[in-house]
């Protein structure tokens, strides 16, 4: 990781840099795979995973024979894990279902909200270099609490056609079954236009990598919603002498494994830490499976010595991490100034992976500095809020000679006449 001592503030935005590639670089690939799936439909997805994921698909859905198979394929253990995530995940987002109240703006005006889950919805499990199934439970699971209708699924197949058994027997356990071998941009694509195979759906979620992010946001372009970009991961560490730094860099180390492209920072006012954290990475890279890809990713990455946690914050909200860890002393510091970050993990025992997998607080969040202005998933990302309002005879009496006004000085006088008339018939 790079090192940074207090570095002057205007070097900020160097040092902040995300490694993204040039998104119009991406949109142009993206565009013309749109283009070809809408042409083509199934023969483009089946031409794009032979390119990109070098498999000849013979189906691109997965078959029920395939879904019960894998059912065999998964460990006990492993199941029981993935169950005891599915409880406090379905806890934490049941508890986000809130009813609001009916109000009465002004004497006769009552107006109120009603939540409706979206009817068509796709998500994407990204499966490129791990196969995410963890993903699987944090998109389904609050998709089904909203109650929505058709679900589907696309995740990339592996070299021999075939998704992860724990993928789909995680599907099939939160009963989704309309499963699809697609990957990347042909997934994104396939779900915003529709082909024979793959239905269109009325909004996309999910995580994956800069391709996928950047064809989720040309479909958002193009009119099908998203629940946000969520590209490669990221966490911002802040910590002080109370940190450990095995720990500190097991952290770092943890999102760092994602992907190359992938940024991990730490930020510190402890200078000893600097070193301590540097000696605990090397050591534990060594005995890391996917040491390359992490390694590339630490390249990429910056620690920052700052002078103070003022300095520290205002570092955060200026990155906006998708993760932030707090392993500092005076924690409610953080807590009450955090302004810009995804989710933030407390305390020296609350490791950024439970929240990836079982703690119960949603994984797909925003990246990129997209935290300044979107939320991760939640129960609400698969709803849509419809107003509703009645306005009886003594309310168009009271609020009427407002309306009148304020649509005559917009020069709209057919607004207008739709409350005159109604007041004319009340003699008011
Ligand atoms: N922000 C979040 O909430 C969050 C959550 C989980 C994972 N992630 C991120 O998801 C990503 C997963 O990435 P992944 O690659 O392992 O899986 P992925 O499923 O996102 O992407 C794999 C697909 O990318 C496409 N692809 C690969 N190289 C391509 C190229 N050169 N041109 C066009 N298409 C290409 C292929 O079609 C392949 O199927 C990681 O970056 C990880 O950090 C983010
Ligand atoms: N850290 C990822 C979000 O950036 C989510 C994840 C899934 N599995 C492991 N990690
Ligand atoms: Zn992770």
């Amino acid at each position: 990781m790079k090192i940074f001592k207090y570095p002057d503030k205007n070097l900020w935005p160097e040092i902040l840099k995300r490694p993204s590639k040039d998104f119009s670089e991406l949109e142009s690939i993206v565009q013309e795979v749109f283009e070809q799936i809408k042409n083509e439909g199934d023969k483009a997805l089946l031409n794009f995973t032979k390119k990109f994921d070098g498999v000849n698909l013979q189906e691109i859905e997965v078959s029920k024979e395939e879904i019960e198979n894998a059912e065999r394929l998964v460990s006990e253990q492993l199941k029981a894990a993935i169950q005891l995530a599915k409880n406090n995940i379905r806890k934490f987002h049941s508890s986000q279902a809130i009813k609001e109240e009916e109000i009465e703006t002004i004497e006769g005006v009552r107006c109120w909200r009603k939540a409706v889950p979206i009817d068509k919805v796709g998500l994407y499990i990204p499966g490129g270099t791990a196969p995410l199934f963890s993903t699987v439970l944090m998109l389904g699971i609050p998709a089904k609490i909203a109650g929505c209708k058709e679900i589907i699924l696309c995740t990339p197949p592996n070299v021999n056609g075939e998704i992860h058994p724990a993928i789909l027997y995680t599907a099939s356990l939160i009963g989704i079954n309309k499963i699809y071998k697609l990957g990347g941009t042909q997934a994104i694509g396939a779900m915003h236009l529709g082909t024979e195979c793959v239905p269109k759906v009325y909004k996309i979620f999910g995580p994956g990598n800069q391709y996928v992010t950047a064809a989720k946001q040309v479909a958002n372009k193009f009119g099908t919603a998203i629940d946000m970009p969520a590209g490669p991961s990221e966490v911002l560490i802040v910590a002080d002498q109370t940190a450990n730094p095995a720990y500190v860099a097991a952290d770092l180390l943890s999102q760092a494994e994602h992907g190359a492209d992938s940024q991990v920072l730490l930020i510190t006012y402890h200078e000893k830490l600097i070193e301590e954290v540097e000696k605990e990475l090397s050591k534990q890279l060594e005995v890391l499976p996917r040491r390359d890809i992490a390694n590339e990713a630490l390249e990429n990455s910056r620690t920052i010595l700052v002078k103070d946690q003022e300095e520290a914050l205002e570092i955060i909200n200026e990155y906006a991490p998708e993760h932030l860890i707090v392993s500092n002393e005076d924690e409610n510091f953080f807590v009450e100034h955090v302004k810009n970050a995804g989710s933030v993990f407390l305390g020296n025992y609350t490791p950024e992976s439970a929240g990836d997998y079982a703690s119960g607080t949603n994984h797909t969040l925003p990246t990129n500095g997209f935290a300044k202005a979107y939320s991760g998933v939640s129960l609400d990302s698969f709803l849509k809020k419809i107003t509703f309002q009645r306005i009886s005879e003594q309310g168009i009496s009271k609020l009427g000679p407002a309306i009148e006004v304020m649509a005559e000085a917009e020069e709209l006088m057919a607004h207008k006449n739709a409350v005159s008339i109604r007041l004319k018939d009340l003699n008011f």
